[in-house]
């Protein structure tokens, strides 16, 4: 099963991706040439998803290096981009690996070799869907599936995370439909995940966030599966914020919880979920979207973009390498020690 569409090109000397923050209505590519361009649009969520983000900081190095490829320039962009959004960890291993690849090449030669490490990053993360996919649907029960936010092609380049295990099991004929959670405040369920599934003609069933509790206690749902920002050696998994809800309400409803997401996505310098950064935007982005207000001026926000999961909750994480069940501390351990910081395969 081959991606369905593009959502990222690798054009030397620059980068092109479809611009998430104008669709479903709008298909706009953007060309990134510089780090400034890439920082905005990385802040903006016209790229995201955490996969997705580990590409754009390998290649944003790339950029870097077209300009400069002195060592001090390539480990200050590597830094750089990888400090723009904080909890998904492969923002900063993306860049990290590639600046460490691209620093063993003559200078002359590190532009080149730092996209060739982007398409190769690119090429291994289609490889490493697949594979989730596969290790899914030897976990996931018949029936219905709720997923929450995005985690499709738009968030990998690949068939997607949790999605792809919800495309795999809708081609085995194993589910009829998909619901999805809106995804409040900036909407990747309601804009993004329902639009990868009309494309796919998979049936999508859009819902409030406010709604997902009473789904999972209908009895129509047989699955929670979502992706993952970054997930501790303990299996506590931090993702879009409305996770560890959906979570909870499935533990009431006696429903599965799934975590589908690369081993790259694991991280050894977080012992627990404690350890997890959160980002934490803006109020502008709960009081009113898209142009439109509808709270009053003046009405502060809390708005954590994403949350944590502990792993009491997580019936069992599905990679590319297996699918780990409780208790993870041992299951998650092996498969980091096997493999290199940012490398899923
Ligand atoms: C395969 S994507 C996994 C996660 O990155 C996804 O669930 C998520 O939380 C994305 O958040 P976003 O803020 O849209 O980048």
């Amino acid at each position: 099963m081959a991606a369905p569409f593009p959502v990222i090109a690798l054009e030397r000397p620059a980068l092109r991706v479809l611009d998430q923050s104008r669709l479903p209505h709008e298909e706009h590519w953007l060309t990134i040439g510089d780090l400034e361009t890439l920082e905005e649009a990385i802040r903006s969520l016209r790229v995201r998803g955490a996969p997705l983000l580990g590409l754009c900081g390998a290649a944003g190095v790339a950029i870097a290096a077209e300009r400069d490829p002195g060592e001090a320039a390539i480990r200050e962009a590597a830094a750089r981009i990888g400090r723009v959004r904080p909890t998904a960890v492969e923002l900063a291993t993306g860049a990290a690996c590639c600046a460490a690849a691209v620093l063993g090449q003559a200078a002359e030669e590190r532009a080149a070799a730092a996209w060739a490490f982007c398409a190769a990053y690119l090429a291994r993360r289609q490889a490493e869907d697949e594979a989730i996919a596969r290790n899914g649907l030897t976990v996931l029960p018949p029936g219905d599936v709720l997923t929450h936010c995005n985690t499709g092609t738009l968030a990998t380049g690949g068939i997607g995370t949790a999605l792809g295990v919800v495309r795999a099991a809708f081609a085995a004929g194993r589910l009829a439909r998909c619901y999805v959670t809106e995804t409040r405040p900036l909407l990747q369920g309601a804009r993004l995940t329902t639009w990868e599934l009309v494309k796919s003609g998979i049936p999508a069933v859009l819902l409030p966030d406010t709604a997902a509790a009473a789904l999972a206690a209908s009895g129509r749902v047989s699955a929670v599966v979502t992706g993952a920002d970054r997930i501790a050696l303990n299996g506590d998994t931090a993702n879009k914020v409305g996770t560890l809800g959906l979570a909870l309400a499935a533990a009431h409803a006696g429903v599965p919880f799934f975590i589908a997401a690369p081993v790259s996505t694991i991280d050894p310098g977080c012992a627990d979920g404690s350890a997890i950064p959160i980002e934490f935007r803006s109020a502008e982005e709960v009081g009113g979207f898209g142009g439109q207000r509808w709270s009053p001026d003046g009405v502060d926000a809390w708005n954590p973009a994403f949350d944590v999961t502990p792993a009491s909750l997580i019936a069992a994480i599905i990679t590319e390498r297996g699918v780990v069940r409780p208790p993870y501390g041992p299951g998650l351990q092996a498969l980091v020690a096997h493999t290199p910081a940012g490398f899923g395969t």
